[in-house]
C-alpha cells in the first residue's frame, strides 16, 4: 500500500453492491491531516453510501479503512467515532425541542461515557455544558445556547450540527450537505463557519453547493458511478471537460 506519511485516513479498494447494483467501486482516498476536499458527483453516484461506509453504517463488501494506521474497515460505528471519525448528517438529527446548548452538551457527555440523564444538574453535567458553549461559539451560535432548537434558522440549526460533531473531537469530519435547505442569504453562514473550523481536522465536505464547494476544498474528488473519476485541485476540476459532462445543466463553476 503506497501512502503517505501524513495520511490521517487511507482508504483502498473499498466495494459495496446493493444485490446486482455495484454503488462503490474500487474506491480510493486519502486525506492528510487538515485536509479539506470537497466530494461531489451527480445524483445517485455513491457519495452518502461512501459516508456510510467509512462511518461503518453500512459494511463494505471488500476494501480496507486506516485511520493512523488501525484498521477500522470492521470496526463498529461508535469504535470508528473513538478513532476520531466523524459525521453530520445531510438530515436534521437535533433535539428539536430541547435547549440548544442540551443538544452538544448531550453528546459531549456521551463522548465521555457519562450517564448524561443520571448527572443533570450536578457537577459533571457544569462541566459539559461549559465545553459544549465552547463549540457553540467555535461554530458562532454561542448566542443562542439558551434558545430551543426549533426556534433556530435553519442555516443556525446547521452550525449546531456541526458543533455537535465537533464535540466528539473529530480528527476527520465528513460533512454531509451542510449547505443543503439552506436559503441562499444565509448560504455565506455556512461557508464562514466551515472557514473558521480547526485547521489541524481533516474534512471531507458532501455538498451539491458548487459554490460552496469551490470556496472551500483545497482538492476535490469527483465520483461517477461508484468510481473516483479525478482528483484535482478546483481550478483543474473546473475546467475539465469530462467533469462538465457529468455535471451537464449544472453550473461548475
Ligand atoms: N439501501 C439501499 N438499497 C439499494 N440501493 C441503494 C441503497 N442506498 C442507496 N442505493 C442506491 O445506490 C446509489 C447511490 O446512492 P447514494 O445515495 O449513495 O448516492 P448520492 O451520490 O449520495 O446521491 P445524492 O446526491 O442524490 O444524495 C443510488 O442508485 C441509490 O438508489
Amino acid at each position: 500500500m503506497n501512502v503517505a506519511a501524513d495520511n490521517i485516513l487511507t482508504v483502498r479498494g473499498l466495494c459495496k453492491n446493493f444485490g446486482a447494483l455495484a454503488v462503490t467501486q474500487q474506491v480510493d482516498l486519502d486525506l492528510a491531516r487538515g485536509a479539506r476536499i470537497g466530494l461531489i458527483g451527480p445524483n445517485g453516484a455513491g457519495k452518502t453510501t461512501l459516508v456510510n461506509l467509512l462511518t461503518g453504517m453500512l459494511s463494505s463488501d471488500a476494501g480496507t479503512i486506516v485511520i493512523d494506521g488501525h484498521h477500522i474497515e470492521k470496526a463498529k460505528p461508535e469504535t470508528r467515532v473513538r478513532h476520531g471519525l466523524v459525521r453530520t448528517h445531510q438530515i436534521n438529527t437535533l433535539l428539536m425541542e430541547t435547549s440548544v446548548r442540551d443538544n452538544v452538551a448531550i453528546a459531549v457527555a456521551e463522548r465521555q461515557n457519562y450517564a448524561w440523564r443520571m448527572l443533570r444538574y450536578g457537577p459533571q453535567w457544569r462541566a459539559c455544558l461549559d465545553e459544549a458553549q465552547h463549540y457553540l461559539e467555535e461554530m458562532r451560535i454561542g448566542h443562542a445556547g439558551d434558545r430551543r432548537v426549533s426556534e433556530l434558522p435553519y442555516g443556525e440549526q446547521r452550525l449546531l450540527e456541526i458543533a455537535i460533531g465537533l464535540s466528539l473531537k473529530p480528527r476527520i469530519l465528513l460533512l454531509d450537505e451542510p449547505g443543503a435547505g439552506i436559503p441562499s442569504t444565509e448560504a455565506h453562514i455556512i461557508h464562514e463557519a466551515l472557514e473558521s473550523l480547526p485547521p489541524d481536522i481533516a474534512i471531507l465536505l458532501i455538498e451539491h453547493d458548487m459554490d460552496l464547494v469551490f470556496k472551500f476544498a483545497r482538492e476535490i474528488v469527483v465520483l461517477v458511478l461508484g468510481r473516483v473519476l479525478t482528483r484535482d485541485v478546483p481550478a483543474n476540476i473546473s475546467s475539465n471537460a469530462e467533469v462538465r459532462s457529468v455535471y451537464l445543466g449544472r453550473s461548475v463553476v
